[in-house]
């Protein structure tokens, strides 16, 4: 006996509205993401890999799935998480987006195999092509905000440690260093941890100090090398090319050493003598103007400039500084950041 509408072709058209409704989730979260590399960050590379692979989900999108529609009937479009209501920056928009795309990809993989021989196999690899396009995204927007920074603190241990961050990143901050140099892991963890989150809802990127190890655990924007810690190529292979490196320099061959060996920025100091690295000899001004003039990657003055002297910094030639005590033993780190800012951004050719 035929049944007139078997078991099977119900279970044809349930695959379908699977399919179709996948479909759609792909090709609209792609948009969302292509629309930021259009228009937020001018890159055609990626808006033309966002174009390319929904082209190829709308090849998929045949008139037999769209056929299989029923929106009034489907339980699901008047779900919504809370999560989806709020987005709290730029990079979390991408990431759900990219979230969402890699889930109906998944779906699609699964689904389709039922559908087509070659459905399971081609969004398998699409699914890769967007874990491949997240992560170099990501990368772009970590290193575009690095030569956007131009003051940069360096943590020293406090019991305000997060006020003092917060509150300087009211004033501007974009780029922040945790360092540590005596606390226990369990507490360099914890810290570290809130203090990501914390960068994170400020759009600022976080690096760790001196630990690789450190900055993949709580999955850091990168790490702070000295000359004493990890070679960079060593850190590279653990990090990848998605994360900062940083290295410090205090003379000429150690800054050309850094930039040959692949630092995507150098601390360039002591500039003064500091109790915060006591015992250490002022580079000067001197290896400030030579950074100036020979320095091919982003680089901070770092070592005793404050308020009183960032201008006499400025003038060496020093678009970027990083501070520890003008802003961690400020009294008030919003207007400190602020004016640190005001002077250095004086300096700024207009955008
Ligand atoms: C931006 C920046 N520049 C230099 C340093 C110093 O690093 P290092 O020489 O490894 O010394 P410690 O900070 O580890 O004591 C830095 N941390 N940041
Ligand atoms: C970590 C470090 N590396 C070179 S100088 C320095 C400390 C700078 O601290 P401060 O801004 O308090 O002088
Ligand atoms: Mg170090």
């Amino acid at each position: 006996m035929v049944e007139p509408y078997s078991q099977t072709q119900q279970t044809q058209q349930v695959v379908y509205r699977i399919l179709d409704a996948n479909l759609d989730r792909a090709r609209e979260g792609l948009r969302i993401i292509e629309e930021w590399c259009r228009f937020g960050l001018n890159n055609s590379q990626f808006t033309n890999e966002c174009k390319r692979l929904r082209q190829e989900i709308a090849h998929w999108h045949t008139a037999e799935l769209r056929a299989a529609r029923d929106t009034p009937g489907d339980a699901g479009t008047e779900l919504s998480h809370p999560q989806e209501e709020q987005r709290t920056s730029i990079k979390a928009l991408l990431q759900a987006n990219f979230c969402r795309v890699q889930e109906a990809m998944r779906v699609l993989e699964e689904y389709g195999k039922l559908h087509h021989p070659q459905m399971g196999k081609t969004f398998k690899q699409m699914r890769y092509q967007m874990y491949t396009l997240e992560s170099n995204l990501l990368g772009h927007q970590r290193h575009q905000l690095l030569w956007r920074s131009h003051l940069y603190l360096v943590t020293s241990p406090s019991e305000n440690l997060l006020t003092t961050v917060e509150a300087a990143l009211k004033g501007g901050l974009t780029l922040l260093q945790y360092r540590d140099k005596t606390a226990d892991d369990t507490i360099r963890l914890e810290q570290a941890k809130k203090l990501r989150q914390l960068c994170h809802l400020y759009g600022a990127l976080f690096i760790i100090n001196d630990r690789v190890d450190l900055a993949l655990a709580v999955d850091a924007d990168g790490v702070h090398l000295g000359q004493q810690d990890m070679p960079i190529d060593l850190a590279r292979q653990l990090l990848g090319s998605q994360r900062i490196i940083g290295r410090s320099t205090t003379n000429l061959e150690e800054m050309q050493r850094a930039i040959a060996e692949g630092a995507d920025y150098i601390g360039v100091g002591p500039v003064y003598e500091t109790p915060t690295k006591a015992g250490k000899p002022a580079a000067g001004l001197e290896y400030v103007s030579y950074a100036a003039r020979n320095c091919s990657i982003p680089w901070f003055a770092i070592g005793g400039i404050d308020a009183n002297n960032i201008n006499d910094v400025i003038d060496a030639g020093a678009e970027r500084v990083a501070v520890v005590r003008s802003l961690m033993q400020a009294e008030q780190p919003t207007l400190v950041a602020q004016y640190l800012l005001s002077q250095l951004h004086r300096i700024q050719p207009e955008p």
